[in-house]
């Protein structure tokens, strides 16, 4: 029995909990056998388009679904369950059909439009100036005949004044048709828009154009089958061929299911050949993530013998990349050693660390290249801010006393001597410190240096290293050894990447075409500083514009979120200021919350109470509701006092969410994560920003440090994919963004 091609919309809230379950395996059952018996697939009596059929999902309802059958294939698009009734009211109104411009698969009513239109321009929210500014500088006509969008859509749309009003509107269209009007509105040009979508306009004039979508020209099952292949189809549809990529993407459930499908902007990444290293940027839930997982898949098929590396900042969020590149597909060959061919993914300071380990005894050299002295014994880890306080003890006495803080040591340590295999005070006194926030005298940088000695001597005799003199010394290994173990490096988050991460990843391949890939969001770096990658060795062929689109937060948020940030200057590794303009979601929902309470056990009862209610809606599975805080203490505090509330709440540390329960955890632990619900808990004055005095030895590293804390929260805000809410205690953090 032949299995069938299930079509399905790319919607969140196609099926309401309640019959999502029944729902998933009618469409499995569908996919196996359309003849099984229960499923009653029939056509539909008075349907507007003989494709049409119905299915019982249960009692109460009905799948609609439209039939294709080709020689080799059959496949059903199903545009919706509905209430039986229902099912049969739509079908007589719609038509599967292929739009007359641009070829896509679309839907087309039969009866005039429903006149209640929920996207109106709400009456009172702005005063109307004397001639209102269209949004969209085109003509309704040039819509149409250029870009294929329909021509009621198109007079609708250069009509709309306000954003708002086309964010709702742009929500009720076809995504590829919601997204062009964003960024038309957002100043792009029609052909930079059908370039990105991938779309060619067949020449028509605008009379033709509106009678053909009034009566479209008929179209084959195959022609229709086909026209979902293409790459803007597939923002808005997922074709699923058999039952095993059903249940992935169906009952999966999670977000990361949608990895499967790319917008076009992402294949030209994913696809692209370079001849040295690329860089790809863009706000947070932009699909940078997305794009490294496909691009490493990519790399992998292509290339079966070619040992890949695919590394991040943390442990956490490379074991993320690796389930989630299983998940993309099974099938994938991984090596567990570095070099052996497949992929590798790990994080960069476990990268180094196995670089160092499997060197044996040959690292000696590497360790003297770097430290001055060579040796083997270098197992341990240094605890780095007692290190430098013990070396300001036992050496700093000619340190400038504001100058004798770990902070300090460690950025001067990792920003300018490491990168600099610096292991001599001469050699130290004549670096150009660039970069570098604060200015050091001769006698100043004699001062640095003698503690230097101190932290490094005392890590000798404990056999020890810290995290970014392993990637030193890893890079100096294979630098001196000639060593590639790497055919291509993919690298996500690199914005926290230091110095000596950035001489490893270019000592792990050899300087060739496709050698490494970066994506980064400077406006998410909460570690590292900002540092020229060019000065590593890495010189990236020209810049990709960068992402703009926001897959995951809804425009509220974003706005939240982006508020966060509003009139800092970032700076990416390319040393230029990176822009957030144009960053937009096609998504929205209820406007962030922030709810202040005189009392820490007021703000908990609030807390229990909400996360309560999320997980009881049963609207969202457990595990997609999170409570993100500032540091280890408040997260504890927060499961606790959920717990005597008898909400039950998990921390998350190390590992993965696991299914059942809402989770806490930290705004640092939450990079590159995601969760459909958001509260951001414990924002006063006293938790947020944190830390700061630790840098207020310069007045540059400090503003550095502040920005770090800002983005922090920007990380945190930008977690939530479609509620978020805000609570504090007391008085407000200073970095929330005004009202909006
Ligand atoms: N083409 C796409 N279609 C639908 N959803 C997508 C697409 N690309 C990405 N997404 C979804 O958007 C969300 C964000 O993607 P991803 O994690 O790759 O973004 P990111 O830019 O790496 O985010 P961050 O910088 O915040 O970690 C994910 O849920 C992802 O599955």
């Amino acid at each position: 029995m032949p299995e069938s091609v299930i079509i399905y919309p790319k919607q969140d809230k196609l099926l309401d909990s309640s019959i999502k379950q029944k729902a998933y395996s009618f469409l499995e059952k569908l996919a196996q056998d359309d003849s099984a018996p229960g499923l009653h697939i029939e056509p539909v009596n008075n349907a507007a388009d003989a494709r049409a059929r119905t299915g019982r999902v249960d009692q109460q309802y009905r799948a609609l679904l439209f039939k294709l059958t080709t020689p080799t294939s059959t496949a059903y698009v199903v545009h919706g369950i509905y209430n039986h009734d229902d099912a049969y009211t739509v079908a007589a109104k719609v038509k599967l059909t292929i739009n007359p411009i641009n070829g896509l698969p679309e839907y087309s009513e039969t009866a005039a439009p429903d006149p209640v239109l929920t996207w109106a321009e709400p009456a009172a929210a702005e005063p109307l100036p004397a001639a209102p500014q269209p949004l969209i500088a085109f003509s309704a006509a040039d819509l149409t005949v250029s870009l294929g969008i329909p021509p009621t859509t198109s007079e609708q749309a250069v009509a709309l004044t306000s954003k708002d009003a086309l964010q709702t509107f742009a929500q009720t269209l076809p995504e590829w048709q919601g997204l062009a009007l964003l960024l038309l509105a957002d100043g792009e040009s029609i052909s930079q828009i059908q370039q990105e979508l991938e779309i060619m306009n067949r020449p028509m004039s605008h009379e033709e154009a509106a009678t053909r979508f009034v009566e479209p020209e008929p179209v084959s099952d195959q022609e229709l089958l086909d026209s979902f292949d293409h790459p803007s189809a597939q923002m808005g549809f997922a074709k699923l061929a058999g039952a095993d990529e059903l249940r992935r993407v169906i009952t999966g459930g999670d977000f990361s299911a949608w990895r499967v499908f790319l917008h076009p902007q992402q294949r030209t990444w994913v696809r692209g050949n370079w001849k040295g290293p690329y860089r790809i940027s863009g706000g947070a839930g932009t699909g940078k993530t997305v794009v490294v997982l496909h691009r490493a898949r990519r790399l992998a098929v292509e290339d079966p013998g070619a040992p890949i590396v695919v590394t991040t900042f943390t442990t956490n969020l490379a074991a993320e990349l690796s389930r989630s590149l299983e998940r993309l597909d099974p099938d994938l060959r991984f090596a567990d050693a570095l070099g052996a061919p497949g992929l590798h993914v790990k994080g960069i300071d476990a990268l180094a660390r196995a670089v160092v380990q499997s060197a044996g005894a040959d690292v000696s050299e590497a360790v003297a290249t770097v430290l001055g002295v060579g040796r083997t014994d270098i197992g341990g880890r240094t605890d780095t801010d007692a290190a430098w306080r013990q070396a300001v003890l036992r050496a700093g006495e000619d340190l400038d006393e504001k100058l004798r803080k770990p902070a300090f040591l460690a950025a001067e340590y990792e920003m300018v001597i490491l990168p600099h295999r610096i292991t001599q005070l001469a050699d130290y006194l004549k670096v150009a410190r660039a970069g570098r926030g604060v200015r050091l005298s001769r006698a100043g940088r004699k001062a640095v240096w003698a503690v230097v000695e101190a932290y490094r001597g005392a890590a000798r005799e404990a056999g020890t290293l810290d995290f970014a003199e392993a990637a030193s010394i890893a890079a100096a290994h294979l630098e001196a050894t000639g060593d590639r173990p790497a055919r291509h490096v993919l690298v996500d988050e690199g914005q926290d990447f230091k110095p000596c991460h950035w001489q490893l990843v270019r000592a792990l391949a050899p300087e060739a075409p496709n050698d490494i890939f970066i994506a980064e969001d400077a406006h998410q770096r909460i570690y590292g500083q900002k540092l020229m990658l060019s000065a590593y060795g890495i010189r990236t062929q020209g810049r990709s514009r960068g992402l703009k689109l926001n897959y995951r937060t809804t425009a509220q948020n974003l706005a939240w979120a982006v508020g966060v940030l509003t009139g800092q200057e970032v700076i990416d590794s390319d040393g230029e200021a990176e822009t957030m303009a144009g960053y937009l979601s096609a998504r929205t929902g209820p406007k962030p919350e922030v709810r202040s309470f005189p009392t820490l056990t007021a703000e908990l009862d609030f807390a229990a109470d909400l996360v309560g209610s999320w997980v009881g809606s049963g609207d969202v599975a457990p595990e997609t509701v999170a409570v993100l805080v500032r540091d280890r203490v408040t997260r504890d505090r927060v499961v606790a006092g959920l717990g005597e509330r008898g909400v039950e709440v998990r921390a998350l540390e190390a590992g993965t969410v696991k299914p059942g329960y809402p989770v806490a955890l930290t705004m640092h632990r939450a990079k590159g994560t995601e969760f459909a619900r958001v509260l951001l808990f414990g924002l006063s004055k006293d938790s947020m920003p944190m830390g700061l005095k630790a840098y207020d030895y310069d007045d540059e590293e400090l503003s550095e440090a502040q920005l770090r804390e800002r983005s922090l929260l920007y990380v945190a805000a930008s977690r939530a994919r479609d509620e978020l809410v805000v609570t504090y205690s007391g008085t407000p953090s200073s970095l929330l963004p005004a009202s909006q």
